[in-house]
This record gives C-alpha cells, structure tokens and sequence, in this order.
C-alpha cells in the first residue's frame, strides 16, 4: 500500500482532521504562541569583515539563528528554485509517486511524508523532496526530479551559491572562535563536505492551530541555508519562547546545526526550531542542509579545549551521530 500524502489528504473534502495529526494540548500552536516582532538578528553580508566576525558570531552563540541579506544570490535565481520546487509539487500524483523514498529501508532521497513508528506518534503535515546536492561524486540524478526539465540544471546553479555563502561563514564562524578561517571547513570535510535540498511543502490546513508542520528539533547538520516562500510559519526557540520568524524577501535563513555546536564546543548553540502551517495558503521552504561526509570524526575542535575549557560533547564519527539521533539515542 502506497503512502498516504499530506497534499493528497488536504485535496480532498476534509471534515475532520485524522487524529494522528493532532497533537496533545501542550504541543498545539493554540497554547504555545510565539512572541510576534521580536527581531530575530538580520546581518547585511555587504559589511565589513571584522564587523561580520563580530555579528556572525554573536547570533549564533545567543541564537544559533540569523537571516542573511546582501548574499550575492539573484534574487531571480531564487525564484526560479522556488518555481522548478512548486512544479514538481504540481505534478499529478501518480508522477511523483514514482520517487517515492523509503527511509526505513536507508533510501533517503526522493519523495517523502514521514510516517509513525509508534501508535502514539503525531505526524507533520507537509510531504518533502530530499536530494543529495554536492559533492558531485555522490550525486545520483535519477533520484532528482526530472520535470519540470529546468529542475536541474537551477539547482546545480543555486547550489553552486550555497557552496560560496557557506565557505564564507564557516571562514567568520571560525574566526568567532579566534581560529583561522578555514579550520571549521576541513573538520567538515573539506571540499566533501556534503549538501542537500529537502523541499518542504506544506499545504492547506482546515484546523492548523492543532497541528504542526516540522515538529520542534535541531537539525542535525553543520549548517542549514533557508528560503521560504511568503507563507510565514517558522519558530524559533529562545529563552524559552518561540519567536515567529518575520518572511523577509530573499533573505537566507541560517540555522547552526548540531555538528558547529559539538565543533565549537557549544559556543554556538544549534537551534531548536519548528514550523506551523497556514489555514488557506500552502507554505513551502528549501531547505540546505551542509553537513560532513559520514565518515567524518566530529568532536571540539582541539585548540578550543584546555583545563579552563573541557570538552562538552564526545568525539564520534557523523554516521554514529546520525544513527544516535534517529533511533532517540543518547549522543
Ligand atoms: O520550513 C521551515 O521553515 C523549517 C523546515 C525545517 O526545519 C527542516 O526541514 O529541517
Ligand atoms: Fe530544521
């Protein structure tokens, strides 16, 4: 039997939400608001670079969080990715089922909706596309869309941008942490470090105030790269609220991930985020996640840690990390 998606349920006449979308009182956007106007930090990359050390590094050790202008990326090439993303949402189901992923069996990429493990599990109401961007010796194609025909070739170019912006805030992260600018980069793999898209679609919901879209959780990269569409809906966490993240047109969202926090030996924090979907409009995000090769052993970064500062976080390979974190085991 196929997956039952999210796009497919919301399609259809729906008088009640089915009960493993709803979740339990404490969980609900209903009775956990987010503060509204709160700024999260917004930082022009067009600065200079000792006040981008500064700025970069303060956002991410008191938020893990910030959004990025004067990027360097077209705004028009942004707009292409976000209309090759709803094209393949729009395609008939029978075509995009022919992607279809299967995690509990290690494939990844592809069409995705998560599904429970436990009977008491809560689903997110969006479905995904997830593909393996960079580097290109592990790029598989076949598993990318193939329609519409300009899907590749636009994202082979954003991905291009990505790998730029990220070298230079891995370089102002690192020197946040008084290291040469490369040190964050060659923990991570160097130029394997690994890049991937997961395309969040999140559609219509008749009671979203009950529900979630991503449930709260850290990401488990190095670090994600963030664009949305207009629909707001992301949340993040700090000191203990949630702060609703304002859209702001062709901004990067950047969230550190767990592997720069265990690096920087949690001088910048991972943050815990969610998203919440919209009554009438269909939200979407792509978002990129950097991360080391598996085999990568992530640890404190050595210069970092002394008698004053010992380690905070053991030293593992990414794929024992990955593995941990998916079954709830303790890092
Ligand atoms: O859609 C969003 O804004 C957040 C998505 C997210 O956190 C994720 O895919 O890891
Ligand atoms: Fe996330």
């Amino acid at each position: 039997m196929g997956v039952e998606r999210v796009q497919t349920l919301a399609n259809g006449e729906l008088n009640e939400l089915p009960a493993q979308f709803i979740r339990p009182a404490h969980e609900r956007p209903e009775n956990t608001e987010a503060i509204e106007g709160l700024t999260v930090p917004v930082i022009s990359l067009s600065q200079p670079h000792d006040v981008l050390v500064k700025e970069v590094s303060r956002a991410c050790s008191e938020w893990g969080f910030c959004l990025i202008t004067d990027h360097g990326i077209p705004e028009s090439l942004i707009q292409r990715l976000q209309m090759v993303g709803q094209e393949f949402f729009k395609l008939p189901q029978k075509e995009k089922e022919a992607y279809a992923n299967d995690p509990s069996n290690g494939k990844f990429e592809g069409y995705g909706t998560k599904m429970t493990k436990n009977h008491d599990d809560k689903v997110e109401w969006l479905d995904y596309f997830f593909h393996l961007m960079s580097p290109p010796s592990k790029v598989n194609y076949s598993f990318w869309p193939q329609k519409p025909s300009s899907y590749r070739e636009t994202t082979e170019e954003y991905n291009k941008e990505i790998l730029r912006v990220t070298d230079e805030l891995l370089q102002l992260l690192s020197e946040g942490m008084g290291l040469e600018g490369n040190v964050l980069k060659s923990h991570l793999g160097g130029e394997d470090i690994e890049v991937e898209m997961k395309i969040n679609m999140y559609p219509p919901c008749p009671q979203p105030q009950l529900v979630l879209g991503v449930e709260p959780h850290t990401d488990m990269s190095a670090i994600t790269i963030l664009v949305p569409n207009d629909v707001p809906g992301l949340h993040v966490w700090k000191d203990e609220k949630w702060v609703a993240v304002n859209y702001l047109p062709n901004a990067l969202l950047v969230h550190i991930g767990d592997q720069v926090e265990i690096l920087s030996n949690g001088k910048y924090k991972s943050v815990l985020h969610r998203s919440i979907v919209n009554k009438d409009r269909m939200r979407m995000s792509w978002a990129v996640f950097c991360a080391p090769p598996h085999e990568a052993l992530i640890g404190p970064v050595p210069a970092l840690v002394d008698d004053q500062n010992p380690e905070k976080y053991s030293t593992k390979t990414f794929a024992e990390y990955r593995f941990r974190k998916f079954n709830k085991l303790p890092q």
